[in-house]
């Protein structure tokens, strides 16, 4: 049955379990603060501009001692669980946490993601009104890309750049489908670091839209002032 733009509103996952490790900073990376807001805040709120999506799930380290300080906390469209040791296993554990029929379709959006803009979300939802697998935003490829040999800072061979693609964030797809291909990749030692892979595991192929390249994951410390500039031209 042709899917239809849901009205009934999308539930987003937005994983915020990680401990920002490459960031190097004195708190998980998601904490750290551009303007008055933590990065956390600002990925939650680049997902509300988009009014299809009613509510946020936070996946959250158990030690976390930051997030129930912020006022999100007390946002009655924001709820968290506990997250786990890996990334796909946190993006589980928020999917538990939407019962079966509560929404179609679900989004996930890395915590660290502060940049999206409105306009990349709504292609990217827009995908619910004529896809059965979902898909995720995407930028092309701009650079040379090199595969090192092994253990080694030498180039092994380039790597053909056309149709290779920067995976970015929000992912969107079926719910229950997710989830499948989750607990599937999961249950058969599958490593991987986008919800995307799990689905392409178990043999689809998603879709890809093509987002914006300012849609920056920030896991570098020079990659703060570069989300800080973003999200000033964003907001201007
Ligand atoms: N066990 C984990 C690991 C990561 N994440 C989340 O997945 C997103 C993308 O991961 P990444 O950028 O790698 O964050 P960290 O794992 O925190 O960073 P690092 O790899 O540098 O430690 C982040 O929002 C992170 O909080 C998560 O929810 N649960
Ligand atoms: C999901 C993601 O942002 C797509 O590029 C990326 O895979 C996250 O990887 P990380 O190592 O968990 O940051």
């Amino acid at each position: 049955m042709k899917t239809t733009l849901s009205t009934a509103g999308i539930i987003a996952v937005v994983p915020a379990a990680g401990i920002g490790s490459r960031m190097q900073s004195s708190c998980p990376k998601q904490y750290l603060s551009i303007g008055s807001k933590t990065l956390l805040e600002h990925s939650i709120a680049a997902l509300f501009q988009h009014p299809l999506i009613t509510k946020v799930i936070v996946a959250l380290h158990p030690d976390d001692d930051h997030f129930t300080s912020l006022p999100i906390a007390n946002d009655p469209r924001i709820s968290y669980v506990v997250g786990g040791a890996t990334r796909a296993e946190s993006v589980l554990a928020g999917l538990a946490a939407i019962a079966p029929q509560a929404s179609q379709w679900v989004v996930v959006h890395d915590a660290a993601r502060p940049c999206l803009t409105k306009d990349d979300l709504a292609r990217l939802l827009a995908l619910t009104t004529h896809s059965k697998v979902g898909g995720l935003l995407a930028t092309p490829v701009k650079d040379t890309m090199k595969r090192a040999i092994v253990g080694e800072s030498r180039v092994a061979h380039s790597v053909e750049r056309a149709d290779l693609w920067h995976a970015l964030t929000p992912q969107l797809f079926p719910l229950e489908l997710l989830r499948e291909c989750l607990q599937q990749a999961l249950y058969q030692g599958k490593a991987i670091t986008d919800e995307a892979s799990a689905l392409e595991h178990c043999g689809y192929h998603p879709e890809l839209v093509d987002g914006r390249s300012d849609n920056i994951k920030v896991t570098r410390p020079e990659d703060l002032a570069l989300a800080e500039f973003y999200l000033s031209q964003k907001n201007q």
